[in-house]
């Protein structure tokens, strides 16, 4: 590598509607945080980006307004996913560079093409010269080190804030599979709905994700659990503390968790026609990552629905990210399961 390509970083990025990681060529994943943009309401001016951002979400501030600039995976408000990722390159800069060479995103399985464009642009507008799209079930299958490339077939669910990606990847391809749009938010309004229905709570949005984390189950738990949690009263407006229990949340999450389970069976039954990948996975079994994973007993419950033995993943969470990063690191090697844009590549010596 020349001097002057060592003055452009290459960047990796797992751009999520809950959460965006970055990976840097050579150091690893350097920084997670929720994918949040604040601004002043009336000049638009971007105030803060990430965890700071997520500070001031739910907020009520009149002079400011935050932003989830992706929804269901794919961008909602362009110009603030622009803003996202260049302020959370910004936080990562730890040395002097020119700019940015490679980039390598993680995309939903079954975004469209002109989501894609759009996710392309973004990364365009911000300086990439060489950007490369990758489908996040693939990139969580090679963070995970699973051999993408053989012939059996693995299958991933990767059950993320906006989107649960549902594959089963044979020789560097998806042969089967799904982009659910149902996933972690879902499961997030639908216990907001349940305090505002079964008590006439209002509930915020952080305080859902301490439930979901502490207490939050997909399966019966060993021991039931509980806690108290702040919620404001609708009718009089005031702030007050209640108890939850555990089984209250799981049957109010029932819906969301039912429509993943649905979606996992419905893509093994396509794979009747290929007998092969089916034997595969019930050699396997299934490997779930994202944040979804970790909903207790989620193992448990998918395992009841199907019979087959379910991993969860070390550390779901940056598993994207880990992929991307691996794939960063080894360009021409996966190039295969690349989308790339030729078009707009600009070479760089070195
Ligand atoms: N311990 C936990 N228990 C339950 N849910 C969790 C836990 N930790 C994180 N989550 C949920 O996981 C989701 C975020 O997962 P992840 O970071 O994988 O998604 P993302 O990559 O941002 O989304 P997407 O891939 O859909 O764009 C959130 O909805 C969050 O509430």
């Amino acid at each position: 590598m020349s001097f002057f390509s060592n003055l452009f970083r290459d960047i990796a990025i797992d751009l999520g509607t809950a959460n965006t990681l970055i990976y840097i060529r050579n150091e690893g994943v350097v920084l997670n945080e929720p994918s949040i943009v604040a601004r002043e309401r009336n000049s638009g001016k971007v105030v803060a980006i990430g965890n700071e951002a997520l500070l001031m979400h739910e907020r009520t501030h009149p002079g400011i307004i935050t932003i989830r600039p992706l929804a269901n995976g794919v961008i909602a408000d362009y110009e603030a996913t622009e803003e996202l990722i260049k302020g959370l390159i910004k936080k990562t800069r730890s040395r002097f560079s020119l700019g940015i060479r490679r980039m390598v995103i993680g995309i939903p399985s079954g975004i469209t093409e002109v989501e894609k464009r759009a996710v392309h642009d973004a990364a365009e507008h911000i300086g990439a010269k060489e950007i490369y799209l990758v489908s996040e079930p693939i990139a969580a299958a090679i963070g995970i080190g699973l051999e993408f490339n053989e012939a059996r077939g693995n299958m991933i669910v990767d059950i993320g804030g906006g989107t649960t990606d549902i594959a089963v990847i044979s020789l560097g391809g998806i042969a089967s599979g799904e982009s659910l749009r149902v996933a972690g938010t879902d499961i997030t309004n639908s216990i907001i709905r349940h305090f505002r229905k079964t008590y006439n709570m209002s509930i915020g949005e952080r305080t859902v994700e301490e439930i979901k984390m502490q207490i939050g189950s997909a399966y019966k738990l060993d021991t039931e659990m509980t806690m108290t949690v702040k919620a404001v009263n609708i009718k009089s407006g005031l702030p007050e503390a209640m108890k939850v229990d555990s089984v209250t949340i799981r049957e109010a999450i029932a819906t969301p968790i039912g429509q993943i389970i649905t979606s996992i069976k419905k893509t093994l039954e396509m794979l009747v026609v290929k007998p092969e990948l089916s034997v595969d996975i019930l050699d396997r079994g299934i490997f779930l990552a994202g944040g979804g994973a970790l909903i207790k007993g989620i193992d448990k419950k998918i395992y009841e629905e199907t019979k087959l033995a379910v991993h969860i993943t070390d550390d779901p969470l940056t598993a994207v990210a880990r992929g991307t990063g691996e794939i960063l690191e080894n360009i021409e090697k996966y190039r295969p399961v690349l989308h790339s844009s030729k078009r707009y590549a600009l070479r760089i010596p070195g």
